[in-house]
């Protein structure tokens, strides 16, 4: 970067739901501050994701249906940066757009919001859960068959109000979501990875650019966190070969111990009666490879039959 290169002005595109702008208004406020010279706008956009509210997004196209607007921002030049969740940016991002930063994470963990439960052992059977990710379905299923499983669509407050007027005995979220809107107290349990995997950067924010932006790759550079990198890394190269989006019940979540990279993947029957899985360590600078390595696992346990099946057009 050269001495004189700082931002004047930058504006970033963000959905209007109050998580993304809560996201979007993070990132805003750092850069101000490494930039105190700099302006920094947000432009709000609604995407085709926020507007189909009565079907499963596994049944309209997937996350993609998240981003592409706000990408058009990008392209159009009415934006230099776009705000995401990871979990929600599709893993075959590719030129004229990239990442140029992944920011510290969250709480990576799903969480359980209930008014008449403080755990899922507690629930009855036929107590309805609400939640529209396979994965969550699947996991849950598999360790909770008594329970019945309930679509739920929507954003945050959305499915809370759903909730909170008695739709539902229990649903399931991200808890990073919850606490970034003020929301904690919600949370009756946080759900540990070995009962519900988190999808493929749960809980971490991405920066898309356009690819071509070098400037704003170096500007941005001081926002990204390594180790959630390194993670999640990892965890969307697992998705990326086994060609996953959030119409498939898959999972990836590694963290850091002792400066080794531990990588958990699985991809499940929706109905939770099988559930394939794999692991693996290493160097946090090989996280692609072992994401790579955990996918090979899978497939030859046979994810492909599943994935395959998933994908066909009567599956959904
Ligand atoms: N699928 C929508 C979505 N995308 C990101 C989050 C939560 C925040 C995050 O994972 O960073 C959510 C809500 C949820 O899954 O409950």
């Amino acid at each position: 970067m050269t001495a004189a290169s700082t931002p004047r002005t930058l504006v970033i595109a963000t959905r209007a739901s109050r998580l993304a702008l809560w996201q979007a208004r993070h990132v805003q406020a750092r850069l101000q501050d490494l930039y105190p010279g700099c302006r920094v706008d947000l432009l709000e956009m609604t995407t085709r994701g926020d507007q189909i509210l009565d079907r499963t997004l596994s049944k309209v196209g997937g996350k993609g249906l998240f981003v592409k607007e706000l990408e058009t921002a990008l392209l159009d030049g009415r934006a230099d940066l776009a705000v995401h969740s990871l979990k929600d940016v599709p893993v075959d991002l590719t030129a004229p757009f990239s990442l140029a930063a992944i920011l510290e994470r969250a709480d990576p963990c799903d969480a359980l919001v209930s008014n008449v439960a403080g755990s899922l052992d507690e629930l009855p059977p036929g107590a309805v859960i609400g939640t529209s990710s396979l994965r969550r379905e699947a996991q849950l299923r598999a360790r909770y068959p008594h329970l019945a499983i309930k679509p739920l669509r929507g954003n945050l407050d959305t499915r809370l109000a759903k909730l909170d007027r008695g739709d539902y005995a229990a649903i399931v979220l991200a808890a990073a979501g919850l606490k970034r809107l003020g929301l904690a107290e919600r949370i009756r349990a946080v759900l540990p990875a070995g009962l519900s995997l988190p999808a493929a950067g749960q809980g971490a924010l991405g920066i898309e650019t356009l690819a071509d932006r070098a400037d704003l790759r170096d500007w941005l550079a001081p926002l990204a966190c390594g180790l959630t990198t390194a993670c999640t890394l990892a965890e969307r190269a697992v998705s990326r070969a086994l060609g996953g989006s959030c119409q498939v019940p898959l999972a990836a979540h590694a963290v850091l111990r002792n400066g080794r990279l531990h990588l958990r993947a699985l991809v499940a029957e929706p109905d939770g009666s099988r559930i394939l899985s794999a692991e693996t360590e290493g160097a946090p600078e090989d996280a692609e490879t072992l994401g790579g390595a955990v996918a090979r696992d899978l497939l030859a346990q046979g994810a492909d039959a599943i994935l395959a099946r998933l994908s066909e057009p009567s599956a959904l």
